[in-house]
Parts: C-alpha cells; structure tokens; sequence
C-alpha cells in the first residue's frame, strides 16, 4: 500500500520558539503533540497541501520554506511525513479546530509527547546533521592536529573517535590521544561519542558508540548511564539499537566507500525502507558519501550522513 503523504510546517515566532498543535480528541494519536499540517489531496503539490492545511487549521497565510526532514514510516501506519520550514507568515496562528497551540522553545521540544515518526524532526532540529568519523592514526600528533583543523574547518558538532586497530595494538597511546580528544573537541563545542570502549566512554564522560558485533549481545549493565549510539548494518541491528534506546544510529554502506572496494551498496531506497521501520530513532546514513549529499539524504529520512574521509582535508 503507498504510504499516506503527509505535509507539515516547522512555524517560529521572533524569539526563535516553534509552533505545536495537540491533535482533538476522537482523531487517532489524540491528545498528542504535532508539528500543524495535514494529508496531501490529489492533485495538489506539498507547497500547496502546507498552505491549505495551515489557513484551514491555523488561520495563517503561510509561504513555505526549504524541506526539512521526510520521515517514512511502515507501522502503525505506513507513511511519510514531510516536514518543510515555514519562512513567513501572515495572522497569528489560532487553533480553528478547538486544538490547543503551544510556542515552545527548541531545546523543550523533547517534553512534548508527540507520534513516533516526529521522533527524527526533532532531532533534524536539534542534533547535527553531520557526524566525523575518524581514521586510524598513524602519527598521534598528527591524528590530533588534523582533527582539530577538520572540525574548525568545517564546523563539526559530533565526532566518533574510531581506531579499532590502534586501540588494539597501543591501547595506552590510545586512551592517551582519547584523553586530549575529548579534552580539545569539548572546548570546541563538539559532542564525542568513544567506538566500542565502554570503560573509555564513562573515564571521558563522553558517548558510547557501539559497534554492530556488540549489538548481538548487548551488555545492559556495563553500558547502563551511558549515553549510546550504535553501527547497524540490518533491520535486527536498528530494531536492537532502538530498543538500547541509543540517542542515534548509522546505517549502511549506501554507496560503495574508498575502504571497502568491491562491496556494493544498499542505495537510498534500501536505507529509506530499513529506515522507516524504525520510527522514533535518528539516523545517519553512511558509506561513501558526503556534505553534498546531505539534502537527498533527509529526503530519505536521514539525519544527515557519517564519515570517515569526507572531511579529512
Ligand atoms: N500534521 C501532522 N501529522 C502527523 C505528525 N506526525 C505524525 O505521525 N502525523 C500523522 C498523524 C496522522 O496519522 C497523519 C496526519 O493526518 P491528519 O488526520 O492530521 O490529517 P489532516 O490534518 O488532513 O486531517 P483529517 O481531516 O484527515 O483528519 O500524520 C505531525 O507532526 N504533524
Ligand atoms: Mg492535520
């Protein structure tokens, strides 16, 4: 069955907060918060759906923005929430259909409850849409400096420190390059998240980011307290990384990558399908790909795209 296309708008006032609806009671997903729009009619573009359903619902003439994020989802419900941000408006918003409205601040978004496939909107508001993934280190110094001139360079806000290889065979110069990481990535504003190392991420105070082998048995209670993300390369992975609860998940390969030669990837229909049948988490996609596919990738319901090479320079 195709999905039900649905449109809806990202609404700011002057000081930044944006625009909730609590959906009326009797509908299905009562009582529970949403970004205003609605179902698209025959015949009608999404720009046009928007704007219908926010004069009808809202009393707003809007002019729609930029596509944020489209979210697919197979259940409850199969389908695809577009999400476009809405650049002016005239009237203040009222809610016509009785609902109630909220303006809330951007970081409080969370407190709201809201359908599972707002899950992803929120965090394309809130959480960066690229993800450094760094290589393994051949000189640490070196390792270090580039890293810092990477994030400056390119305004990296998350980072995955990764060097499986290093890390097995000089695990004291490892925790050591972890250490100064962590120390210099903070003082620039970047989150950290620590490959695999459970003990590494709690000493550091910073993320763990679990490989896929350690999703086939999860270790509840030397991960508990810990933030986590995970690598997932199936539907079982994701499945087993929403339910840890992980802030975030990578998926792929999409594309073939300079790492893995030979190895075809999954394509952007594959990730969109695997992706919609974890509603609620956000994620990235991964796999030869770069800043220049970050907008097809939130059309196929990313966060945004990880790396190991695009940002090396
Ligand atoms: N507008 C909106 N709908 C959402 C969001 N998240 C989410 O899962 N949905 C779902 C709920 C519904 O199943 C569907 C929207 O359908 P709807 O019933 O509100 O559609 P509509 O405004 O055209 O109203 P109706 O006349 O058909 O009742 O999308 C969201 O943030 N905003
Ligand atoms: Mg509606």
């Amino acid at each position: 069955m195709e999905p039900i296309h649905v449109v809806a708008g990202v609404i700011r006032d002057v000081r930044g907060r944006i625009l909730l609806a609590r959906r009326t009671q009797g509908r299905d997903l009562a009582g529970l918060w949403e970004f205003p729009g609605g179902k698209i009619e025959p015949g009608e573009t999404p720009q046009q759906a928007l704007q219908r359903e926010l004069r009808e619902e809202l009393g707003i003439e809007a002019t729609v923005g930029g596509p944020l994020i489209a979210v697919p989802q197979h259940a409850p419900k199969a389908l695809m929430l577009d999400v476009y941000e809405i650049k002016h408006y005239r009237n203040a918003p009222r809610g016509l259909d009785g609902q109630a409205l909220a303006w809330v601040p951007p970081e409080k978004l969370a407190q709201y409850a809201m359908p599972p496939a707002d899950g992803p909107v929120v965090a394309a508001l809130l959480q960066p849409d690229r993800l450094l993934i760094t290589p393994e280190p051949v000189d640490g110094d070196a390792w270090l400096r580039a890293l810092e001139a990477s994030v400056e360079r390119h305004g990296i806000r998350r980072v995955q420190l990764r060097a499986p290889l290093f890390a097995t065979s000089h695990p004291d110069d490892w925790r050591r390059l972890v250490e100064q990481a962590c120390a210099s990535l903070r003082g620039q504003g970047v989150d950290v998240w620590i490959n695999g190392d459970a003990g590494l991420a709690r000493e550091f105070d910073a993320g763990l980011h679990l490989r896929s082998t350690q999703l086939s048995s999860p270790a509840a209670s030397e991960w508990s307290g810990l933030r986590l993300a995970a690598s997932c390369h199936s539907m079982a992975e994701l499945q087993v990384a929403a339910g840890l609860r992980c802030d975030f998940a990578l998926l792929g390969p999409v594309k073939e990558t300079r790492s893995h030669p030979g190895v075809v990837g999954i394509g952007w229909n594959m990730f969109r399908d695997l992706r919609a049948q974890v509603p609620v988490l956000p994620v990235y996609a991964l796999g030869g790909l770069g800043s220049a596919d970050i907008v097809e990738s939130r059309r196929n319901g990313a966060q945004g795209i990880a790396a190991i090479s695009a940002w090396n320079a």
